[in-house]
């Protein structure tokens, strides 16, 4: 479906040139859930970004489906992007507009007529869940929703692709396990061909069937999801590994006594996805939330001034100081989940 062969993309800057996509070969055969995976500044984005040519390569060739996309002419690409849908982590939705005018939008642009885009629309909110909420305007959705919009306009014009630029990245562990089971049931339903990019492995583990792990502008690993998991050959890949098998399951033991031996409070996942490691975030959520705030287990690490990992931390406190500290980190780019600790909160 989807072939990319000897794809390079170096930006030339002030500093130097930047190899962000360095001399990448990948075949997505159809009806494939493809994940690259790879921390921040891998090259990710930009590749993802080269299958549509919205980033035109340097050097190499972009096929998609029957044609060459790197050959097609202005016009030719145009037309043929509408092969290819896609969706971004901020969901990139026209605020000003409806959610079934957002996504009658590139219905509209292809000029398809009004009773046509009329029954697509319909349908396509219908396959994402939201009929009723066709007359709201983006800001009064959740996220999850929102997402949900960016999808279903992705999906307007029945293209045979659909690309996820870190489309989960932005939502809570349980959205996103939604939008999860939603691409996959697109993906079965409509035998799409899916390629996301992100720096989670349990969203490859979730529902990719094929992984290729990114690490400065190439690819250092990819095969089989099963395999790469079980057998990771890169230290890359098995820090990625770690953090959703390996460090889980310590976590878990220390949490099993955590939750004995404590009688009041919550305990909070705390999930570093991108937040700028400089921010001493729990330090400045005990000031600002007035709370005795323990960490029970878990790491986060820094790549880049960027901060990656998990947390346990215990909250002593009420339930709106519980309350008071899951909304601090959320506002501080931090995923919370409450564990259900078995014992009540004071
Ligand atoms: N337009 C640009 N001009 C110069 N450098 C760029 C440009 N776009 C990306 N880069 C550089 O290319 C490299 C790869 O960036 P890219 O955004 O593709 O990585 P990524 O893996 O998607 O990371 P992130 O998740 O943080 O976006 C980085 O070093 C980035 O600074």
């Amino acid at each position: 479906m989807i072939q990319l062969k000897g794809i390079r993309k170096h930006f030339k800057t002030a500093a130097g040139t930047i190899r962000a996509v360095d001399d990448i070969d990948l075949t997505v055969e159809p009806g494939e859930i493809f994940g690259i995976i790879g921390y921040s500044g891998a090259g990710k984005s930009t590749l993802i970004r080269t299958i549509n040519l919205l980033e035109p390569p340097t050097a190499g060739e972009v096929r998609v489906g029957e044609r060459v996309f790197t050959q097609l002419s202005g016009r030719e690409l145009r037309e043929a992007r509408r092969e290819i849908g896609m969706i971004f982590q901020q969901f990139h939705l026209l605020w000003s507009r409806t959610v079934k005018e957002n996504v009658r939008f590139p219905l509209e642009i292809a000029g398809v007529g009004k009773a046509e885009a009329d029954e697509k629309v319909r349908h396509m909110l219908e396959l994402v869940g939201l009929t009723d909420k066709a007359d709201a305007y983006p800001a009064q959705l959740s996220g999850g929703q929102k997402q949900r919009v960016g999808i279903a306009r992705a999906l307007a014009n029945d293209p045979k692709v659909l690309l996820c630029d870190e489309a989960t990245s932005a939502l809570d562990p349980k959205t996103t396990d939604d939008i999860l089971r939603l691409l996959q049931k697109i993906n079965r339903e409509l035998n799409l061909t899916i390629v996301l990019i992100t720096h989670e492995m349990h969203v490859i583990r979730k529902i990719c069937h094929r992984v290729a792990v990114m690490e400065n502008g190439r690819f250092v690993e990819s095969g089989p999801v099963s395999d790469v998991f079980r057998r990771p050959k890169k230290e890359i890949t098995r820090r990625f590994v770690r953090d959703v098998a390996g460090l889980e399951e310590e976590a878990k033991e220390a949490l099993d006594l955590s939750f004995r031996d404590m009688f009041s409070g919550r305990i909070l996942k705390c999930t570093f996805f991108g937040t700028e490691a400089k921010q001493p975030v729990i330090s400045r959520c005990i000031r600002a939330c007035e709370v005795d705030l323990s960490i029970l287990q878990g790491q986060v690490r820094q790549v880049n001034d960027t901060a990656y990992g998990t947390l346990y931390v215990h909250v002593d406190g009420s339930s709106e100081q519980v309350a008071r500290v899951v909304d601090f980190l959320r506002g501080s780019d931090v995923e919370v989940e409450v564990l259900d600790s078995g014992f009540p909160s004071a």
